[in-house]
């Protein structure tokens, strides 16, 4: 899939662009790191692309400060900073010339969106849509995908089937036979793209990567699907995406409808006034109302050593700590991701935190 000069593959010397998609919290940032890590030991230039809901993206701490990188905050790629995805691999494109750029879109946008802003910039830049990479958090397929309704199973579903390749993340949860069973509803949705489970970014087989080094997934995936001669690369990528989603899709619905999909989803972003107290921060965190799937943010502990700060992340119900120390000027801040859920309560909440001892 990263063929260490991208002259040598089949992209015919363009820019390869990977989308990683995946509902929120599914560990696509995870996957990144590890995917930077194997690109770095290859020599390669990758560039990175974040999409976030929320107004700052707290995780470029975990990213090499030299790493080129640029941010759409504020909204999903797909609708509020649809048209910005292009400009942005263009400025990227003139700035750092990478050999290879990864998106990541939030984890409430509609990918068949994005792959229109990735293929409008391959218009007028020298890149091409090689692979669309949904990684999916197994428990919460099994949750929604029985289930087999509601916006949250449509954005699932969506992102299976535009999938070149699936990330089956989060294995460690799973029973066995719920693995199984998992593999089997993802290739259901997806007859086509290679399934790999994966432990925090660790892919349990990095074979379908280095089988598509010359972009084959994508090829196999579509010459099957599209005939559309002197058409660019990418507009057939485009089409046959589409087409795939309508012909093996009882939800045809789903591309017409692109762009609604995730309005239910809502973010709050809260600026911290200063440390709070780590058990009643936990303590809040593990009393989340069930609408609130999602969160992460930069938080400074008033118990704990003097300084200490921790970037948090909490997807449905787990959560993280990692001792930082960010760079430069960064906010301690929160963003909390869900769906109609109230913004006074949760404010409410946060607020309350201030009067309490220790922080
Ligand atoms: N148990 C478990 N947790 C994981 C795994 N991979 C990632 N996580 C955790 O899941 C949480 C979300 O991971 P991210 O990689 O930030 O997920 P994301 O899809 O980028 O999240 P959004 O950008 O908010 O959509 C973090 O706390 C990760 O540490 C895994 O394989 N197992």
């Amino acid at each position: 899939m990263f063929a260490p000069d991208s002259s040598k593959n089949n992209t015919g010397g363009l820019t390869p662009v990977y989308l990683l998609a995946g509902f929120l919290g599914s560990g696509k940032t995870t996957l990144l790191l590890a995917l930077l890590e194997r690109l770095k030991a290859q020599g390669r230039k990758p560039a990175v692309i974040m999409n976030e809901l929320g107004d700052v993206n707290l995780e470029r701490q975990l990213f090499d400060d030299e790493l080129p990188m640029s941010e759409l905050l504020g909204g999903c790629i797909c609708c509020s900073s649809r048209g910005d995805l292009s400009l942005e691999i263009h400025g990227l494109m003139e700035r750092e010339q990478p050999d290879i750029i990864l998106i990541e879109a939030t984890g409430a946008a509609n990918p068949l969106e994005s792959i229109d802003g990735i293929t409008e910039a391959s218009m007028y830049q020298k890149v091409q849509l090689q692979g669309v990479i949904t990684v999916v958090d197994g428990s919460l397929l099994l949750e929604r995908g029985r289930n087999g309704k509601g916006k949250t199973f449509k954005l699932l579903l969506e992102g299976v089937r535009c999938a070149t390749l699936l990330v089956l993340g989060k294995g460690d949860r799973l029973e066995p036979e719920e693995k199984v069973e998992a593999q089997q509803l993802l290739r259901e949705w997806n007859a086509y793209a290679p399934i790999v489970s994966s432990f925090r970014g660790q892919l349990e087989d990095w074979t379908p990567f280095e089988d598509m080094d010359n972009g084959a997934a994508v090829s196999r995936q579509h010459e099957t699907q599209t005939e559309t001669e002197g058409q660019p690369r990418s507009t057939q990528i485009q089409s046959a995406q589409m087409q795939s989603v309508q012909s093996r899709s009882p939800f045809n619905m789903i591309s017409s409808k692109a762009g609604q999909d995730h309005d239910h989803v809502m973010a709050v972003t809260y600026y911290f006034e200063g440390p709070v107290d780590s058990e009643a921060f936990e303590e809040l965190l593990n009393t989340l109302p069930d609408n609130i799937y999602r969160a992460k943010g930069i938080v400074r502990f008033g118990d704990t050593s003097s300084g200490s700060r921790f970037l948090f992340q909490y997807a449905y119900k787990e959560t993280d700590f990692m001792r930082i120390e960010p760079q430069g000027d960064v906010h301690d801040v929160a963003v909390f991701i869900g769906e109609h859920f109230s913004r006074q309560e949760l404010v409410e909440k946060l607020e309350q935190l201030k009067g309490i001892q220790g922080a």
